[in-house]
């Protein structure tokens, strides 16, 4: 008999459907993600720390997990829910199944619902809190007033909870699938990457371009990293309220008044942007997904792109010594800025993918360009 769930939003909605994760409950900010492929990418993407992630995907759990596509060292997503879960997982690289694989880690998860009744309803009324139950006995209103009680994103500061406690050295590149290891690339450039919950395939595509890294817990002073004299910064995607990490935009400010290279992803770009003054805010449901055209305002090339915010740069607040690289073709809303005096710039999706597409993975080779020129 399989163990049943319950999902419950805090506008009401209730969903009944089976377990295919650890028994128990879960809350957090209900999200849409609309990949096809890389369910364990998401998994581990820290940037999802206290979201639960339905994916718009009907069948979840096709080639299994394995090892090398983690990216980071634990799940972060507060829960999973999925269409279906197919019976077996077949790919030569997998080790384990998804529901063993979340079973391990300890993470709720529902299956057997209409995913597509549930993306609706975050559409219209915008991202949602939610609890999910799964066990032999389930009380529908509890899980109701647990789904009501959580707090929300909004000025929750997450880059200090989930960031490294010490710092490390990083010098991983790519995986190579015909010799089944990592790349071991040789290095040009010394970086300091902090960690506000930083995806592995960035370091990676880091020490491709010949990065030989240094990672700093979220929290480190700007004065301890330029004591460090890198060739150049680099601000990590990461989870919560850009708003709420007064620490890592005073360090940027002062990265950015020492003129050195600086690079931004995600949690990194709006940290950028409120470095330069900007307003951040909260976007209705966001943008998660692998297939987001954004146009790169320099050439007019459109590029797919891989996305995972909920919090986003008004571009109205911007100062005048910004210029705007890029914007989404779904919603016009900023995607990237440069700015016009200092050699630092930002992008609001995902370069380093995993997963999605690869089309702007050329901005990891302006970061080197932009080290390289300031030598
Ligand atoms: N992937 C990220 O870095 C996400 C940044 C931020 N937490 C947001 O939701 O917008």
């Amino acid at each position: 008999m399989p163990i049943s769930a319950l999902l419950a939003l805090e506008d009401g909605s209730v969903f009944h459907g089976q377990a295919v994760g650890a028994t128990g409950d879960t809350v957090g900010e209900v999200v849409f993600n609309t990949a096809m492929t890389g369910y364990q990418e998401i998994l581990t993407d820290p940037s999802y720390a206290r979201q639960i992630v339905t994916l718009t995907y009907p069948h979840i759990g096709n080639t299994g997990c394995n090892a090398e596509d983690e990216e980071s060292a634990a799940v972060h997503t507060a829960g999973l829910i999925v269409r279906d879960v197919p019976r077996r997982a077949s790919n030569w690289r997998s080790t384990e199944s998804l529901p063993d694989y979340l079973k391990r880690h300890g993470i709720v998860a529902i299956a057997g619902i209409d995913t597509r009744r549930l993306t609706r309803i975050l559409r219209d009324k915008g991202a949602l809190n939610g609890c999910i139950v799964a066990g032999e006995s389930i009380d529908v209103d509890a899980a109701l007033a647990k789904a009501r009680a959580f707090p929300g994103l909004n000025g929750m500061d997450l880059a200090k909870v989930v960031s490294v406690e010490q710092p490390y050295s990083w010098n991983e590149g790519s995986y190579d699938l015909d010799r089944t290891a990592f790349n071991q690339p040789a290095k040009r450039f010394k970086v300091v990457a902090y960690d506000y919950g930083v995806k592995r395939n960035i370091l990676r595509l880091l020490a491709e371009r010949g990065c030989e890294i240094t990672v700093v817990p979220a929290q480190t002073p700007a004065a301890e990293v330029l004591a460090m004299k890198p060739d150049g910064v680099f601000l990590s995607n990461g989870p919560g309220d850009p708003a709420a990490c007064d620490y890592a935009i005073a360090a940027t400010r002062e990265f950015l008044a020492a003129k050195i290279p600086l690079f931004g992803i995600c949690l990194g770009h709006q940290i950028m942007g409120a470095a330069v003054g900007a307003k951040t805010l909260k976007m209705k449901f966001g943008h998660h997904g692998a297939n987001h055209p954004v146009k790169d305002l320099d050439d007019g090339r459109v590029l797919i792109t891989s996305q995972n915010h909920g919090f986003a740069v008004d571009a109205a607040t911007l100062p005048s010594n910004v210029r705007i690289t890029h914007t989404s073709l779904f919603d016009g809303s900023l995607q990237g800025f440069a700015l016009t005096d200092r050699p630092a710039f930002c992008f609001q999706g995902h370069p380093e993918a995993s997963p999605g597409p690869q089309d702007i993975g050329y901005l990891f080779d302006r970061f080197a360009k932009l080290m390289q020129e300031a030598r």
